[in-house]
């Protein structure tokens, strides 16, 4: 079975549309104003309507308030909250609120960094492992790093888990050989400016993913 595919920080139809149409299993809507690829709760409102059934939407946020989850998860039709900078307590007290699947993202650099990994078991569902962002950064996520994948050898994952950081059409099938990922994340690498996708990029990239 090959893996899946999250097609993130989505904000046109015309891509939208070529990630549905190439295969992606999740879709993704970043809401946080510092990044390119932030989306108004408009615009989002928008593209929520283009997205089939099987296709799961996720929003994206950076520590979010009650009300702002709230007004994204209403614009955006979401089926699942990507949260970055979050604690086990505040994933648990979203997902018992929401009732929405949930993921936390940790910041990957050094094997001490999947140490909290353990922490979101009972708390979240599943666990986004991306680059950690340089030091001073304003943005977590969608900086097109990436880390060692060997630092998952041989690690006890509390709960299913995404890849992510760094992946593109040329690296996705050595990253899913090497790491077992069932399902990868990407963002930079199918795009031609930060924020701006890229249709054959997206294209080219869930094709290597349906090969793996
Ligand atoms: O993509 C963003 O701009 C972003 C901003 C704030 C928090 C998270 C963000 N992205 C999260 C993602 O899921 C990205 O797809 C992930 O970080 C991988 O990005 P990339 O290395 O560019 O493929």
């Amino acid at each position: 079975m090959p893996a899946t595919a999250k097609i993130c920080g989505l904000s046109t139809p015309e891509t939208l549309d070529a990630a549905v149409a190439g295969g992606a299993s999740h879709i993704g809507f970043v809401f946080f104003p510092p990044s390119p690829r932030h989306l108004s709760f408009e615009k989002a409102q928008g593209l929520a309507a283009r997205v089939p059934g099987r296709v799961a939407r996720v929003g994206v946020f950076v520590d979010p308030d009650d009300g702002f989850l709230d007004a994204a998860l209403a614009a955006g039709r979401l089926d699942v909250l990507q949260l970055h900078k979050v604690t086990p307590e505040r994933a648990a007290a979203v997902k018992a609120r929401t009732g929405r699947e949930t993921w936390a993202a940790l910041a990957v650099k050094t094997r001490a960094d999947l140490v909290p990994a353990a922490g979101f078991r009972g708390a979240a569902d599943r666990l986004l492992y991306d680059a950690k962002a340089p030091e001073g950064a304003k943005v977590p996520g969608g900086t097109g790093l990436r880390f060692d994948w060997t630092l998952l050898d041989g690690f006890a994952h509390p709960l299913p888990w995404i890849l992510s950081g760094g992946l593109d059409a040329g690296n996705v099938g050595e990253a899913i050989r090497v790491t077992g990922a069932r399902l990868v994340d990407v963002s930079s690498g199918i795009e031609s400016a930060p924020g701006i996708k890229d249709v054959d990029k997206i294209a080219a990239f869930l094709k290597a993913v349906a090969r793996s």
